[in-house]
């Protein structure tokens, strides 16, 4: 089977970037992105590429070539999946905030609207690509949804987790690890797994497409994030050690690092992690595990969170205990907002945690961000809930110059690895703070010895001071 016509349902961080690469590599195949959001398709189709909704170096290059030749964005969800011989589902699923598993079980009801749809609409057989991460089994309740309210058409259900990570969302996707393919064991699963595979054989060696059953596949996805936020939770518990042993943190990550059967990567200790999935979906492995049972799994899992959770309060507890025990109507200058470098998302970055404790502690926060915008910075805020929408806007401020941030301020804490901080003139900084100027460094990013020189008082996470 030979696929000519895509439909992806969801025009977010991983729809957008996904799709943009399949139509990049695939030009035989047409590829329609859709979305119920008309603010975001609209900046999808905006004239100016650089307008796209998504900041990821190299997207909006990659958008440009492919937009309107045979990728096309469009809220008309109806019209995608009518022409489609495959649809992806590529729409959120965020931790529950409501009833059954509130706060740890994945919110399915926009999987399940999706499912509802294309069976409503589909008049001609489809396979359905399942691209959201799902709990384990999701793709048996899509079965009983498709077959149940359509109309005697055949769908065959794929999983094809993605790895994406936000930052390098465009090489990732280019030069992927692994694709994962989860199907059916029928000739029918085989062929659609095979149609699936001949699309990313277009540009990904065959032998890093893997093919599995779907449970395997659905469950791989959870699990390789609980194992990679579970290697930043270890050396994160570590940091905290090595701050009272003076061992230094990034020393003990590169001679564990250095053995092979540990590997250095994603040992880098940091003020927590952050972002859209790693806490959303260990929540949802910790509820799985819980709903069969398995409260010893549970429990090993959810540690990887408390920790977080702790590694996040510490760090913001540390700058008022530095600060004399108190904050208090002192100007505290942050500098990161997203929750990594290179991307302008903000979902659970540790920015808002750390910034909520200081407003708590009457401090006047003020934050800079290269890529994140005022509106997003106050929503996040606002989506906590700890004090209303004016008193957010009154003590907190957002500059777009990193200069007025630290004017007149008592401290800067580093919370978003941005490369532009590293060529920063910290000396000029330093003049512009108040004194002592302190620094707190919640990416091990700057070079603390300069700091120190030019005046500094410096904490940086694993390494006594
Ligand atoms: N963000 C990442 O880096 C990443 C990486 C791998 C996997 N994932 C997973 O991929 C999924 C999507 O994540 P995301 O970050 O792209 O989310 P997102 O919130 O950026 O995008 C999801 C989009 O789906 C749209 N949508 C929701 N319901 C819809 C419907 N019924 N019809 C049409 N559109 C609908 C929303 O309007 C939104 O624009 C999640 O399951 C996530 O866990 C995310
Ligand atoms: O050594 C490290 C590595 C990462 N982080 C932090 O961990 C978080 C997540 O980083 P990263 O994994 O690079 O970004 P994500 O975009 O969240 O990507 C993860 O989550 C995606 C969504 O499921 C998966 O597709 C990716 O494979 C997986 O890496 C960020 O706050 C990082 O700053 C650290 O603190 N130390």
């Amino acid at each position: 089977m030979k696929i000519k016509n895509i439909c992806c349902i969801g025009a977010g961080y991983v729809g957008g970037p996904t799709m943009t690469m399949i139509a990049a590599k695939c030009p035989h195949i047409k590829v329609n992105v859709v979305d119920i959001n008309n603010d975001r398709i609209a900046l999808w189709n905006d004239s100016n590429v650089d307008n796209i909704p998504i900041y990821e170096p190299g997207l909006s290059e990659l958008v440009g070539q492919t937009r309107g030749k045979n990728l096309f964005f469009s809220t008309d969800v109806n019209a995608a999946i009518h022409q489609a011989d495959m649809i992806f589902i590529s729409v959120n699923t965020p931790t529950k905030t409501y009833g059954v598993g509130k706060g740890m079980a994945a919110d399915l009801k926009y999987i399940e609207l999706c499912a509802r749809q294309i069976a409503a609409v589909a008049t001609s057989d489809k396979i359905i690509v399942e691209k959201s991460t799902l709990p384990v089994r999701t793709a048996e309740a899509l079965r009983s949804i498709l077959d149940n309210t359509g109309n005697g058409v055949n769908f065959d259900i794929l999983s094809n987790p993605e790895f994406l990570a936000e930052g390098t969302a465009v090489t990732d996707l280019l030069n992927p690890d692994r694709v994962l393919i989860g199907g059916e064991d029928s000739d029918r699963g085989r062929a659609a797994q095979q149609a699936l595979v001949d699309v990313y054989a277009n540009w990904v060696p065959k032998k890093q497409i893997l093919t599995t059953n779907v449970w395997s596949s659905e469950l791989s996805k959870l699990t390789a994030n609980a194992f990679l936020a579970q290697r930043v939770s270890s050396i994160n518990a570590l940091s905290e050690l090595c701050e009272v042993t003076e061992a230094d943190v990034n020393e003990v990550a590169r001679a564990i690092g250095s053995d092979s059967r540990i590997g250095s990567k994603f040992l880098k200790a940091s003020v927590g992690f952050g972002g859209s999935c790693f806490q959303k979906d260990i929540l949802n492995l910790v509820y799985i595990a819980q709903t069969y049972g398995l409260n010893e799994v549970a429990d090993y899992w959810e540690q990887v969170i408390i920790m977080n959770d702790h590694q996040k309060r510490r760090f913001a507890k540390k700058i008022v205990k530095t600060l004399f025990n108190t904050v208090s109507g002192k100007k505290i200058a942050l500098m990161g907002w997203a929750f990594k470098k290179d991307t302008n998302d903000t979902r659970e970055s540790a920015s808002i945690y750390v910034a909520d404790y200081l407003l708590n502690e009457q401090a006047e926060v003020v934050v800079y961000d290269p890529k994140v915008t005022s509106e997003q910075i106050y929503s996040d805020l606002d989506y906590l809930g700890t004090r209303s929408h004016e008193e957010n806007r009154r003590l907190l401020k957002v500059v777009k110059n990193p200069l007025e941030a630290v004017h007149k301020a008592h401290a800067a804490a580093i919370l978003t690895e941005w490369d532009e901080f590293k060529h920063f003139d910290w000396e000029i900084i330093y003049n512009n703070m108040l004194k002592p100027a302190f620094l707190f460094d919640g990416r091990i990013l700057l070079n603390h010895n300069e700091l120190e020189d030019i005046g500094f008082n410096v904490y940086t996470i694993g390494r006594g001071e």
